[in-house]
């Protein structure tokens, strides 16, 4: 298959099964996903549907037992450079005997010289708003200060692509909010490709450019809705916005369709 430029991170009829007591367990099945350049894509779906596995296999953590993934033309077949992944426990994701500096360096590529890898880690830690706090340990920090870490390490070797799996869904409400304007406005700022997978419909179409919904056993992409919203957004009146309770009313009403088509209770 061949690439425009707008197509930079693509699933072409993805397939993937788990092995459960030795017999095949379909999960994913022919799920095509195109996300353009600097595009904000969120994935949502009921429990269990699927969607951290999907972004296993985008990020090249995963082989998909069919199908491919590309990025930028080229057949993912481990996690690529340019791409970061934030996963939701960031408790486990943050090496507690070394400081947030420490960890924001650590997975700087070899081959920059110590004294870059330490002002890009102090650049990302100023980007997520955690300027002075480097020489502190994550421990000594509050939950949504150790996620805005995990994200300021994901930045920190500037990814092209910025991969999110559930991202807030262990920190407060309010923290919540403060962590969706800081990813919007890093956004901005850099132009970054973001796939975010989130229960939360309302996080969800506040981020997203797109939100396609992930459903159906095996699962594949049942809706691929545009976010008609102006890319400046805040929480009230963004929220408030009649195009943005039309898309949220839209997602939240499939989800419930495919709840109630696989017999579920919501
Ligand atoms: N390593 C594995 N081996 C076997 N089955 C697995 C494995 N990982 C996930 N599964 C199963 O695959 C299905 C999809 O899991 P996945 O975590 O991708 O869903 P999800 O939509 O992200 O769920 P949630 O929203 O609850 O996090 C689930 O039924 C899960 O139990």
């Amino acid at each position: 298959m061949t690439m425009t430029d707008s197509e930079f991170l693509q699933a072409i009829g993805l397939s993937h099964s788990y092995v459960v007591d030795r017999a095949a367990r379909p999960v994913l099945h022919g799920v095509d996903l195109q996300v353009r350049a600097g595009e904000a894509v969120c994935v949502v779906g009921h429990s269990g549907t699927g969607k951290s596995t999907l972004l296993r296999c985008l990020a090249g953590l995963l082989r998909p037992t069919g199908g491919e993934v590309r990025l930028d033309g080229r057949r993912v077949m481990e996690p690529p450079p340019d791409l970061a992944v934030v996963f939701q426990d960031y408790s486990r994701s943050l090496m507690p005997w070394m400081s947030i500096l420490d960890n924001v360096m650590l997975p700087l590529r070899r081959g920059l010289g110590s004294q870059e890898r330490r002002s890009r880690a102090q650049q990302a830690l100023a980007d997520v708003g955690l300027d002075g706090t480097g020489s502190l340990y994550p421990w000594q920090v509050s939950g949504g200060m150790q996620q805005r870490v995990a994200i300021a390490r994901a930045l920190a070797y500037r990814p092209g692509v910025l991969l999110m799996d559930e991202p807030f869904a262990s920190v407060d409400a309010q923290t919540r909010a403060d962590l969706e304007d800081m990813v919007l406005t890093i956004r901005r700022d850099t132009g970054i490709t973001l796939v975010v997978v989130t229960h939360d419909i309302d996080e969800a179409v506040y981020l997203a450019d797109r939100v396609v919904v992930l459903a159906g056993t095996p699962a594949s992409i049942t809706a691929d809705l545009r976010v008609d919203l102006p890319p400046e957004r805040d929480q009230l009146t963004t929220k408030a916005d009649p195009r943005f309770l039309a898309v949220r009313a839209e997602v939240f009403n499939m989800i419930r369709t495919e709840l109630a088509r696989a017999g579920r209770a919501t």
